[in-house]
């Protein structure tokens, strides 16, 4: 457990990128290009844990039409920084043969995790794999791919709030913020 005083300074020396008014804003943009996509598919949303928990949240309440929930925990994150082999330590307990998949995340940093999860569920069986992510960071860093809906671009910038962490505290935040001069 950490002092409660060093991560309430964190908090209150951090930069606020994103308020709650824009993530709403944004959540609201992605919501509909899903809905326009997806709404008679009846696709298997997956939340990828546990950066995924608060933005699945978000958009189910937006999407309101058949779809099925599950998740999954994949991480590469703590385990090994540079390659983009996954530590799977959930996999999804729903039947995805055949099935519209939708994978959402809280950010899309270098992008390997998003893209190891596409292909792990395209290479078992589903008919097609969508992707959201609430944050884009921007750098040169990155895979080829992007996800199918993204809420906003964000600087490169260590960022916790709204599913990110700073070591393991501040998912719940309604707000994205970046560390002081990180
Ligand atoms: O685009 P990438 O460079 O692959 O990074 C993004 C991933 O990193 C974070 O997860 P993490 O593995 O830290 O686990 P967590 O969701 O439990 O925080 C985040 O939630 C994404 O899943
Ligand atoms: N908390 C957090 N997790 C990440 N995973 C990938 N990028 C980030 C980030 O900026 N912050």
């Amino acid at each position: 457990m950490h002092n409660i005083n060093e991560l309430n300074s964190i908090l209150s020396e951090a930069d606020c990128l994103v308020s709650e008014a824009q993530l709403n804003e944004a959540l609201d943009k992605m919501a509909q290009q899903i809905i326009d996509d997806l709404a008679d598919k009846q696709p298997i949303v997956i939340c990828v844990m546990n950066g995924g928990l608060l933005p699945t949240g978000a958009l189910l309440q937006r999407l309101q039409f058949p779809l099925e929930l599950d998740y999954v925990h994949a991480s590469r994150y703590g385990m090994n920084t540079s390659g983009s082999d996954l530590n799977w330590t959930r996999y999804p307990q729903t039947d995805f043969k055949d099935r519209v998949v939708l994978i959402v995340d809280d950010i899309f940093d270098q992008g390997h995790t998003v893209e190891a999860i596409i292909k792990w569920f395209e290479e078992n069986g589903a008919r097609s794999v969508y992707s959201a992510t609430v944050i884009n960071k921007l750098h040169d860093r990155k895979v080829e791919m992007r996800p199918d809906y993204i809420g906003l671009d964000i600087e490169d910038r260590f960022l916790f709030g709204y599913g990110m962490d700073y070591q393991g505290y501040f998912r719940n935040l309604q707000g994205i913020y970046a560390v002081k001069g990180k």
